[in-house]
């Protein structure tokens, strides 16, 4: 298959390794010119120490290298996902497929990010998630994603295309499930971050993680997915990499913030993008209009963007009102 990967940051070069060992004709599209000259002579990507890329990925900063190309995939961070589906857009009418592998929610609008690319190009657009670090996709790690479409078929064309001995790609009908998963659990990855950069023990973390995941699925209930896509790799498989690994960006800026580093500064160490910082607002709003009870997202918008410290957040929501972990229902039963 003919591949672009629109996106050179880790996730997109990762992806693109893997689907060249594949056995398709990738080319990597970078935003900047420098940044595609720079691959293409150093076969070395700044997100991906130590990874060297193989011979035969082709590299472009012009979005027309998507032209009569089987497959497209999107892969920048969240905040350029609709420019670049808009600069694609021209090149896209012999491609049949369409993939979005990024994790956030648009600010303002709330669309995820299928529907972004999908807006642009009038297209059915494939989300693919789950727990899967570049940083291993990049070494050859095995690993287990998703891919999410209405229209099975091409779910399962997606599967075909990165399935392999070390890639074990699922089909779902559930686009938003696997999106909001997704952008949601990066929240309360960087909170997790933040309770280990205060010091607090695995007993926290399990507690955030728990009620972080019901909180996920609470939201995206009410915005249309299905439960059972919480409990799947895009839900708690991706929520417990997150918060547990320490190539989690989410949670690498959580400990920093954790442990007194304005959120900013702490941002800039990280060095590649934090799309829990981004999430946590657009979750917040999207809770508002959706009225869903969302505590840890709350008071996660409530540190990163009103300046409240961060140990005052987390004692609050141990003291908020006593509640059951049953809905009122259970008890009736
Ligand atoms: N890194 C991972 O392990 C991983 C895994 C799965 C999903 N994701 C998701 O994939 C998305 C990309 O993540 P990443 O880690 O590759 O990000 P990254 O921080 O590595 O991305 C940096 C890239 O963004 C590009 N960029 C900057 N401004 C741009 C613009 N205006 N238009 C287009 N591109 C621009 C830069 O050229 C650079 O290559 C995120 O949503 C992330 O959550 C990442
Ligand atoms: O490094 P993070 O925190 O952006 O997470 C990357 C992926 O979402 C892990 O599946």
């Amino acid at each position: 298959m003919q591949v672009t990967i629109a996106g050179s940051g880790g996730w997109g070069t990762a992806l693109a390794i893997l689907l060249h060992e594949n056995g398709h004709d990738v080319t990597l599209w970078s935003h900047f010119e420098t940044e595609s000259k720079q691959l293409a002579e150093t076969h070395q990507n700044p997100y991906l120490p130590g990874v060297t890329l193989p011979e035969g990925l082709h590299y472009s900063a012009d979005p027309a290298c998507a032209q009569g190309r089987e497959m497209v995939v999107f892969a920048t961070p969240s905040f350029a996902v609709r420019t670049t589906a808009h600069a694609f857009a021209p090149y896209l009418a012999e491609t049949p497929l369409l993939v979005s592998v990024t994790k956030g929610i648009e600010e303002g609008t709330g669309y995820r990010m299928s529907e972004l690319v999908s807006q642009e190009t009038g297209r059915t657009v494939v989300a693919l998630s789950g727990p899967s670090h570049a940083e291993e996709v990049s070494r050859g790690i095995p690993t287990g994603v998703v891919v999410a479409c209405p229209e099975r078929e091409l779910a399962e064309r997606v599967q075909n295309a990165f399935m392999c001995s070390r890639f074990r790609v699922y089909t779902s009908p559930d686009t938003a499930g696997i999106e909001l998963g997704a952008a949601l659990k990066n929240v309360i990855a960087l909170c997790a971050g933040v309770c280990d950069g205060m010091g607090y023990g695995d007993n926290t973390k399990a507690l955030l993680m728990t009620r972080g995941l019901a909180e996920v699925a609470r939201l995206g209930m009410a915005l249309g997915a299905h439960r059972e896509t919480f409990a799947g790799l895009a839900g708690v498989g991706d929520l417990i990499v997150t918060c547990t690994s320490m190539h989690s960006r989410n949670r690498r800026a959580g400990i920093l913030i954790g442990q007194g580093v304005p959120v900013q500064e702490a941002m800039k160490q990280v060095g590649a993008v934090v799309e829990g910082y981004y999430a946590a607002q657009s979750a917040w709003e999207l809770a508002q209009r959706k009225n869903v009870d969302m505590p840890i997202t709350e008071a996660a918008y409530a540190v990163l963007y009103e300046g409240r410290d961060p140990r005052e957040a987390l004692n609050s929501l141990m003291l908020r009102d006593r509640t059951s972990e049953a809905e009122d229902a259970a008890w009736a039963r």
